[in-house]
C-alpha cells in the first residue's frame, strides 16, 4: 500500500477544497506507467491561479450552506477502467492485461472536469482549434463547446485552423477568429465549419507556426492518425519548452478508438445506418426474391456495421473487417443466401467497407494520411451475388445500397449534441488545469483525461467472441463463414 497514485506536486485541490488530505488508495504502479497525464509544470516554471469558473452561489439549500466550489472535480478524482471482476478465465469477455495477466488489477484514469486552479490566465490564452481526417456528425458541435467554454474562462483569442493540419501552412486558407456570436448556430448542420483535410505539413511547421502566433492552448478534433498527430506536437512543443498544451478530442465515426466506452457521432451514426438497413429491407421484401446489400463505414472496425445490424433486426448476414469469410462452396455464403431466398424469397446483407478486402482484387494505395484506400466490397459483392443467381438460373431483384458518406455528413442526434458538448467542456477544462498530451473519454459512463499515447497503441476492434458479436450474428441467425470446414 501507498499514497494515492495521481497526487503531484502541483495538486492544488485538497487545499483549496479545505478537506485535508486525498483519501489513500492502494498504489498500482501500472497507473504512472499507463494513466498519468503529461502537465505543464513538467514543460515550463508556472504558477496555478484560482479559477474563474464558477457558479454563482444560491444560498442555502435544504439547509445545508450552498458551497460553490463543489462544482470543481478534484484533482485525485478517479474512474476506474476495468469494472467487471471476472470469476474464471474461461468467462466470455475475459479481458487480458500486456503481461498476458486475466485477474483483476484496478486501472484507474483521471476524471475529468473544471478544476479549481488553472494554469492559465484567460486573458492571456490564445487557443487554436483544428479538426482534421473525415467527417462525422458532432464535429461542429464540439468546436461550438469549446469557444462557448473558453468566453466561459474569459478567453477572447481564438483561432480556427482551416482544412485540417493543411491550415497551418496555407496562406490561402488563414486562420479564422472564432468567438461565440460567429459559431452559435454551427451545431445545427453537419461537416466541419473549419473543413478537414488528409495529410499533413512537416509537423516542425505547425509546431512554428502555433509558437509564431503565440497559441498556448491547441485543441485537436480527429481520430487515430490526429491523436498520432497531436502526440508528435506535443513532443515537439516539450523538447522547446513551449508553454503550450495539446488537447485531442477523440473523432471517429468507426468507433475505433481504444478504451472509450463509444465516441462522439457514433450512435448518430448508427441510426442513420439502421434507416439505411431497413430500406434495404423493404426494398427487397417488395420485390420477387429481393435482395438487398448495404454497405456501412468501418475501415478496419465492424462496430457501426455490428450495432446497425443488431438495430434493424432485418439483416440476413453481416459482414465484418474483423472477421474472414468464403464466398464460395457449400458453406459459403452465396450458397447460404440462395437457402434464405429460397426458403424467404429474401436476403439482406449489410457488409463494413472493410470487410473480405483480401478478396478483392484492389491495388488502390494509400490516402495522403497512409490510410489504405478501399476497395468498393459492396459493388464487387453485389457483382458476385448476380453471377452467382445468374448461373444458377434463379431469378433475383439485387439492390445496392451505399449510404455511406450521407450517414458521416449527418448533424448529429440529441443524445450526440449533448455528448459533444460535454466533451467540448471537458477539452477546455482540462487546458486550463495544465494537462497536456491527453484526450476526453467515455469510460464506464464517465468522463475521463487519458493520456494520447494509451489511445492510439491500436486501433479499437470488434472482439468475434464478445458476447455483443455473438448477440449480433444471433440476430442475424447466420451460420460460420469464416470456418466452413
Ligand atoms: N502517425 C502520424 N503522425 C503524425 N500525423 C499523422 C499520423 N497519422 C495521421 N496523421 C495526420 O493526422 C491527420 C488525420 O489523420 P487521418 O488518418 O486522415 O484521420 P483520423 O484522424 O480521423 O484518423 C492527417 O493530417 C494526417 O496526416
Ligand atoms: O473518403 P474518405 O474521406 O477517405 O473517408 C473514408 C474513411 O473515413 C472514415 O469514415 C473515417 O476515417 P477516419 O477516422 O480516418 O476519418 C472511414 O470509415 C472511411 O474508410
Ligand atoms: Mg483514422
Amino acid at each position: 500500500m501507498g499514497c494515492f497514485p495521481f497526487l503531484k506536486k502541483y495538486d492544488h485541490g485538497s487545499k483549496f477544497f479545505g478537506c485535508g488530505p486525498p483519501r489513500h488508495f492502494p498504489y498500482y504502479p501500472q497507473f504512472h506507467d499507463q494513466f498519468d497525464l503529461a502537465h505543464l509544470c513538467d514543460q515550463v516554471e508556472v504558477e496555478p491561479i484560482e479559477s474563474p469558473y464558477k457558479t454563482k452561489s444560491r444560498g442555502d439549500v435544504n439547509g445545508h450552506a450552498s458551497n460553490m466550489h463543489h462544482m470543481y472535480v478534484h484533482d485525485n478524482d478517479c474512474v476506474l477502467i476495468k469494472v467487471v471482476h471476472f470469476g474464471s478465465e474461461t468467462s466470455v469477455g475475459v479481458q487480458y492485461d500486456d503481461n498476458g495477466e486475466w485477474k483483476f488489477k484496478p486501472i484507474w484514469a483521471r476524471r475529468a472536469g473544471p478544476r479549481a486552479w488553472i494554469y492559465f490566465s484567460p486573458h492571456m490564452v490564445k487557443a487554436a482549434i483544428v479538426t482534421c481526417g473525415g467527417l462525422c456528425p458532432g464535429l461542429n458541435d464540439v468546436i461550438r463547446q469549446i469557444v462557448i467554454s473558453l468566453e466561459v474562462y474569459g478567453v477572447k483569442s481564438i483561432l480556427g485552423i482551416q482544412y485540417g493540419f493543411k491550415g497551418f501552412v496555407d496562406n490561402n486558407h488563414l486562420p479564422i477568429m472564432l468567438t461565440k456570436k460567429l459559431v452559435q448556430t454551427i451545431n445545427m448542420s453537419g461537416g466541419s465549419f473549419l473543413g478537414v483535410s488528409r495529410g499533413c505539413p512537416p509537423l516542425e511547421d505547425i509546431v512554428n507556426k502555433l509558437e509564431e502566433w503565440n497559441v498556448n492552448m491547441f485543441f485537436v478534433i480527429g481520430g487515430n492518425g490526429s491523436h498520432a498527430g497531436a502526440l508528435a506536437i506535443y513532443n515537439h512543443c516539450a523538447k522547446r519548452k513551449l508553454k503550450l498544451v495539446v488537447v485531442g478530442i477523440p473523432k471517429t465515426i468507426d468507433n475505433d478508438i481504444e478504451l472509450l466506452d463509444k465516441t462522439f457521432g457514433f450512435d448518430t451514426a448508427v441510426e442513420e445506418a439502421q434507416r439505411a438497413i431497413n430500406a434495404a429491407y423493404i426494398e427487397a421484401s417488395s420485390a420477387f426474391n429481393g435482395v438487398g446489400i448495404v454497405k456501412l463505414m468501418g475501415r478496419q472496425s465492424g462496430y457501426i456495421t455490428m450495432y446497425a445490424t443488431i438495430a434493424s433486426g432485418q439483416v440476413d448476414i453481416v459482414l465484418i473487417p474483423e472477421v474472414p469469410f468464403v464466398m464460395d462452396g457449400k458453406y459459403g455464403i452465396l450458397d447460404y443466401m440462395k437457402k434464405r431466398i429460397q426458403k424467404n424469397g429474401i436476403c439482406v446483407v449489410v457488409i463494413a467497407e472493410g470487410a473480405g478486402q483480401e478478396q478483392l482484387d484492389n491495388n488502390g494505395g494509400m490516402d495522403a494520411s497512409g490510410n489504405p484506400i478501399l476497395g468498393d466490397v459492396g459493388k464487387w459483392f453485389t457483382n458476385k451475388v448476380k453471377e452467382y443467381f445468374g448461373k444458377a438460373k434463379i431469378p433475383i431483384d439485387a439492390k445496392y445500397i451505399d449510404p455511406t458518406y450521407m450517414i458521416r455528413a449527418r448533424a448529429c442526434n440529441s443524445s450526440d449534441h449533448i455528448f459533444c458538448s460535454i466533451l467540448g467542456q471537458n477539452a477546455v477544462h482540462g487546458a486550463f488545469a495544465g494537462y497536456t498530451n491527453f484526450t476526453i473519454g467515455l469510460i464506464n459512463t464517465h468522463y475521463c483525461f487519458l493520456p494520447i499515447p494509451m489511445v492510439i497503441r491500436r486501433p479499437r476492434m470488434v472482439d468475434p467472441n464478445s458476447i455483443m458479436y455473438h448477440r449480433c450474428v444471433t440476430s442475424t441467425g447466420q451460420p460460420n463463414f469464416n470456418n466452413p470446414k
